[in-house]
């Protein structure tokens, strides 16, 4: 029968995340990661009056700390002080990486270190992106406490979204990440065994690495091939962890035009990994960029596909938490994200 009254946590202050570029094609554009994503989203929540909707309590650095290593928590904190101290011009963004052959040691210099913590080119930092970083880690860490009180499944409405984020690395639009926070947090509190399910259009690469020689956390990802889509550097079906997690990462790779027919059924793949996994609690790494019209991706979704993409979740039985990753179609990113949360609560 699902839920009734799902509750969403939110926090204004990801309006704070406010790049006015993105490297894409050789320009600076717009950044598809942009506020009105999760605003459209909030908007839905309140006029299907999904459930309550909650400002983030603050819990530090403490448990952001559990899962990204402390230079890269201070790097973070002083970048967009140290590239204007530097007297850089624009936007804060890393040009310069530790290539084949070369030493992966941090530098002191900014453009060094904006390297030495990347992987990719198109996420720009400015004022504002650390407090936003924190903000929406909180909200994730809202939402793991409301699910380890009692609720059957919170929707952390999280900006900007953390799957691409590794220990020590951001792009792909991410910081902190938060599904791996809120694992942790689960698993901190006395939960055995986490799994976390990323169905964002795009490899969780963050997540895998993270977890990735551990069993007491399953990562499993959907996603694009990477071949021909972002983070290309991983997220390949090969990978199935190591050492103590060999066989607790699962990828499972999809090529463009896929659509929900055959896309749900890596989605029962996945279910039955997680039912055997028997996992305490569950964190599903909700991207909707694989929905037909999203201007940077290449599945096939549609809306009402989402609807069913909520039932399959709640029918595994788990305690859930939702991080809102990707989706870049803004015009029907509400319909979608809220379509996941009222399939779950049973919505035809
Ligand atoms: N022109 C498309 C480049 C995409 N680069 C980053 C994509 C990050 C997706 C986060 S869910
Ligand atoms: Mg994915
Ligand atoms: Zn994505």
């Amino acid at each position: 029968p699902g839920i009734r009254d799902m509750k969403t946590v939110f926090s204004p202050l990801h309006h704070l995340r406010s790049v006015k570029t993105e490297l894409d094609g050789g320009i600076l554009i717009e950044p598809h990661e942009k506020p009105s994503r999760v605003e459209t989203i909030l908007a839905r929540v309140k006029s299907q009056t999904l459930g309550e909707v909650l400002e983030p309590e603050e819990f530090g650095l403490g448990p952001v700390k559990r899962v990204h290593k402390p230079d890269y928590v201070e790097f973070l904190e002083h970048c967009w002080a140290d590239w204007v101290a530097a007297g850089k011009p624009g936007e804060a963004i890393p040009a310069v990486w530790c290539g084949r052959g070369m030493r992966a040691r941090m530098p002191k210099d900014i453009d060094g270190r904006l390297g030495y913590y990347s992987f990719a080119a198109e996420t720009s930092i400015s004022d504002g992106t650390w407090e936003a970083a924190c903000a929406s880690a909180n909200v994730a860490l809202t939402a793991q406490k409301l699910v380890a009180n009692g609720e059957r499944a919170v929707f952390a409405l999280c900006r900007p979204p953390g799957h691409h984020a590794h220990a020590d690395l951001f792009g792909g639009y991410c910081f902190f990440n938060n599904a791996a926070i809120t694992a942790q947090a689960f698993r901190d509190q006395g939960y055995q065994r986490v799994a976390i399910l990323d169905l964002d259009f795009h490899h969780g690469n963050g997540t895998q690495a993270i977890f990735y020689d551990r069993s007491d956390v399953l990562t499993i990802s959907l996603h694009g091939d990477p071949d021909l889509a972002f983070p290309h550097f991983l997220g390949f079906e090969d990978e199935t962890g190591e050492g103590e997690g060999e066989g607790y990462n699962l990828n499972i790779v999809y090529p463009p035009g896929t659509p929900y027919g055959v896309w749900s059924q890596g989605l029962e793949t996945a279910c039955e990994r997680i039912a055997a996994f028997q996992p305490g609690a569950l964190v599903i790494a909700l991207g909707v960029d694989t929905f037909e019209d999203d201007p940077i991706s290449f599945f096939k979704l549609k809306s009402a596909d989402y609807l069913s993409l909520g039932k399959r979740i709640e029918q595994l039985g788990f305690p859930t938490v939702f991080t809102m990753e990707g989706g870049y179609g803004v015009d029907a990113i509400g319909v979608n994200a809220v379509n996941v949360m009222q399939g779950f609560e049973g919505k035809k």
